[in-house]
């Protein structure tokens, strides 16, 4: 088993009919980091997290996750990973607890009653636990989404706009939170994020992606350092714009 990449993605291709969404994408991402997966609306971020995830067919090409082949094993390694987004719904009339309830089990928790009050402390969601899931605010939502991908403790989480609609201060100690997380349990992050500021902050490595495609791939110092700027901002509407680097 690879220790160095907890991802690896060889010639994926996703169409939609006619449509290419993804085209020959090989990309990498390390053990114990957080990778941003950047790229404009459009880019297919979404559509490759989806696959990473099993929830979308590739058209063609290969995924490993933490070592073994994504599509033989994905039972297995939905164990050892998860996911969260701002945009994915859970039941709207169940409870807060009721929803972290439901999903704990599906991952057959032990003690999750503690796990859920720790992670309701955490991000700031004590007092919501016995709210309906469809009466929160989209900030409410997006930090219960955060909540349900960390219950099982996973190693690699893969993250889609995961701040989007917090408030700037919520986003802070979000992002503290996740930074915590990941000194404690050396889990590995993947990305995906319209905030240049957030990605300079805890990304250690980054994709950026045009049109279904890997078009560099860096540090933030050197994609600054390469395209002869002084932020990612700057960099991120360089490639947009077909700028080649300086
Ligand atoms: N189910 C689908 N059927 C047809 N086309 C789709 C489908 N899902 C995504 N697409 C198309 O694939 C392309 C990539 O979409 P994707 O959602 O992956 O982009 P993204 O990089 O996540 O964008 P954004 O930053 O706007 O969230 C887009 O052109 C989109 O219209």
């Amino acid at each position: 088993m690879s220790q160095e990449f907890v991802i690896e993605v060889d010639g994926l291709y996703k169409y939609f009919d006619q449509f290419c969404a993804v085209e020959n994408l090989s990309l990498r991402a390390r053990r114990g980091v957080t990778t941003a997966l950047l790229g404009g609306n459009g880019a297919g971020k979404t559509t490759t997290i989806a696959m990473l995830l099993g929830l979308l067919t590739p058209t063609q090409g290969h995924i490993r996750i933490l070592g073994e082949d994504m599509l033989q094993h994905r039972h297995r390694l939905l164990h050892r990973m998860n996911f969260s987004s701002p945009y994915v719904d859970l039941p709207q009339r169940l409870t807060i607890r009721e929803n972290l309830t439901v999903y704990g089990h599906l991952y057959r928790l032990p003690r999750l009653k503690s796990r859920i009050d720790e992670l309701a402390g955490a991000l700031h969601l004590d007092t919501l636990l016995n709210k309906r899931y469809g009466q929160l605010s989209a900030g409410q939502k997006t930090r219960v989404s955060l909540a349900k991908s960390l219950l099982n403790e996973p190693e690699l989480l893969l993250m889609d706009e995961p701040t989007a609609s917090l408030d700037p201060d919520t986003a802070d100690s979000i992002r503290s939170y996740l930074e915590q997380y990941q000194r404690d349990t050396g889990a590995s992050i993947l990305l995906a994020s319209h905030n240049m500021a957030e990605v300079e902050r805890m990304a250690t490595d980054v994709i950026m992606m045009r049109k279904g495609q890997v078009v560099d791939t860096g540090t933030p110092d050197e994609l600054q350092a390469r395209y002869g700027r002084n932020n990612l901002e700057e960099v991120f509407i360089d490639i947009a714009r077909h700028k080649e680097p300086a």
